[in-house]
């Protein structure tokens, strides 16, 4: 029988680190799976946690390799990609990896792994709740915002294409949504 994997995802902003931490936090049938990618760590990210930090001459060897399940460059010159290596990490724990990926990346390892998927969108309420979001966050420079906010407009015409679409305004009504999604499916 194929793995199981559950990919969410989101426009940036829209609330998924958020879930995900909690669902990981209370379903110790699920991990992580850490992402690699060529940004620079943000204070408190710790490498082999939050992400696999790699420069861009180790990523385009992994690229070379074949080891990525999908990668994108998900902002100008980063990139972000899904480690196939990871993936068996996780299933040999006997686990279900949760992906959290760019809506990009998300449609293309849904392709990849299409029968063993679930695939959740999370909805933001509006663009201008994205953008106090992100910049209550306090991590975007001003034009990385704009960035995140006008690529967030292309993304959310992709929501149709996931199994699930679910709506973040109240945050407590969205966690109870998704949760009860990733029991049903594991
Ligand atoms: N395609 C792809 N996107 C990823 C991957 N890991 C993270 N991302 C996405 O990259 C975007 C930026 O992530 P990050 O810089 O941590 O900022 P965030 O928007 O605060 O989560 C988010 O949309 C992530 O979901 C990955 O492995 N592949
Ligand atoms: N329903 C919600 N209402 C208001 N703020 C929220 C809600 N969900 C998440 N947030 C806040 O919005 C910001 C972005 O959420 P985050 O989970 O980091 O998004 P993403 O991972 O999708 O970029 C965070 O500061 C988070 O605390």
């Amino acid at each position: 029988m194929d793995h199981k994997i559950i990919i969410i995802t989101a426009p940036s902003g829209a609330g998924k680190t958020t879930i995900v931490r909690r669902l990981l936090a209370e379903l110790p049938q699920l991990a992580f799976s850490i992402s690699a990618s060529t940004r620079a760590p943000r204070e408190n990210e710790v490498h082999g946690r939050d992400y696999y930090f790699l420069s861009t001459d180790e990523f385009h060897q992994h690229i070379e390799a074949n080891d990525f399940a999908e990668y994108e460059m998900v902002y100008v010159g980063k990139y972000y990609g899904t480690l196939k290596s990871e993936l068996q990490r996780i299933w040999d724990l006997g686990k279900v990896p949760m992906v959290d990926i760019d809506v990009k990346g998300a449609v293309s390892i849904k392709e990849k792994y299409q029968q063993a998927a679930l695939t959740i969108f999370i909805q933001p309420p509006s663009l201008e709740a994205l953008r106090e979001r992100l910049s209550e966050r306090g991590t975007e420079t001003q034009a990385s915002l704009e960035e995140r906010l006008a690529k967030a407009r292309y993304e959310l015409s992709f929501a149709p294409e996931f199994d699930e679409i679910v709506l973040n305004d109240d945050l407590e009504k969205a966690y109870a949504t998704v949760k009860a999604l990733v029991l049903n499916f594991i």
